[in-house]
């Protein structure tokens, strides 16, 4: 192994679907409206409320009815996941959620920085909420490992190739290691993404998880990162 960023996926990728569907959506689930009408004079949370799409001046009970249809469906829209990382980081800060990564996650992690690899995340969950996930896994404070964070702003949509492109581009890609940014994930729209700007991919496949019958096609695939280490 000689890429010198590896590019990570959280759900699915270091931690399971459960500890985000059941844990965080939940914990958000019910603090949405609250949330909205506590700090309308946010402009990332004026922003969000606008970008749901609803005539101006609709009521925070119709937009949140939106947005709890969006995490009903799963969909990953960028305004959802503002208010959701907003919420979630006042839920870490208040010590009352905690963050879960599959056991092989921790020393990978670990023994890849050793390596001198540099790590970076890109989800569709907000930079805003990453950082504390990392920081507040039940294994210790994995933050200061994860050097660059992406998400569907800074970045762009996950299943595009110019989003990759545009990240590659922040790393200064190619790097010191002369290769491309290895991508890991448990997505193979977002694998395909990744390949279209020349980066190398790993598809995650852990059992259990909705990635369990995914067809990766040509990518790699492990499941475990030890396979990688
Ligand atoms: C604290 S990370 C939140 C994870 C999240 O909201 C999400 O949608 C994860 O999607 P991913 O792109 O990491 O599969
Ligand atoms: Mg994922």
């Amino acid at each position: 192994m000689t890429t010198s960023w590896i590019v990570l996926d959280i759900e699915g990728t270091t931690s399971s679907t459960a500890s985000v569907h059941v844990g965080l959506y939940a914990y958000a689930r019910p603090r949405l409206g609250r949330w909205i009408d506590e700090h309308g004079d946010n402009p990332e949370v004026r922003a969000a409320v606008a970008q749901v799409g609803l005539p101006p001046g609709a009521a925070t009970e119709e937009v949140v009815k939106v947005l709890h249809e969006w995490m009903d469906g799963d969909v990953k829209a960028t305004p959802l996941k503002t208010l959701q990382g907003q919420i979630w980081a006042a839920g870490f800060a208040a010590g009352e959620l905690t963050a879960h990564f599959f056991p092989d996650v921790p020393p990978a992690l670990r023994a890849w920085r050793a390596a001198g690899r540099h790590l970076a995340v890109f989800s569709s969950g907000a930079v805003s909420s990453q950082r504390p996930w990392f920081r507040h896994g039940a294994e210790g404070d994995l933050s200061a490992l994860i050097e660059r964070h992406f998400d569907t702003v800074n970045a762009g949509p996950k299943r595009e190739a110019a989003s990759y492109a545009r990240i590659a581009e922040a790393l200064g890609d190619p790097g010191a290691s002369g290769e491309p940014p290895l991508f890991l994930s448990d997505v193979p729209a977002e694998l395909d993404a990744a390949a279209a700007a020349g980066w190398r991919t790993t598809g995650v496949r852990r059992p259990g998880e909705p990635s369990e019958n995914a067809d990766f096609g040509t990518h790699p695939v492990i499941t475990s990162f030890e396979e990688l280490r």
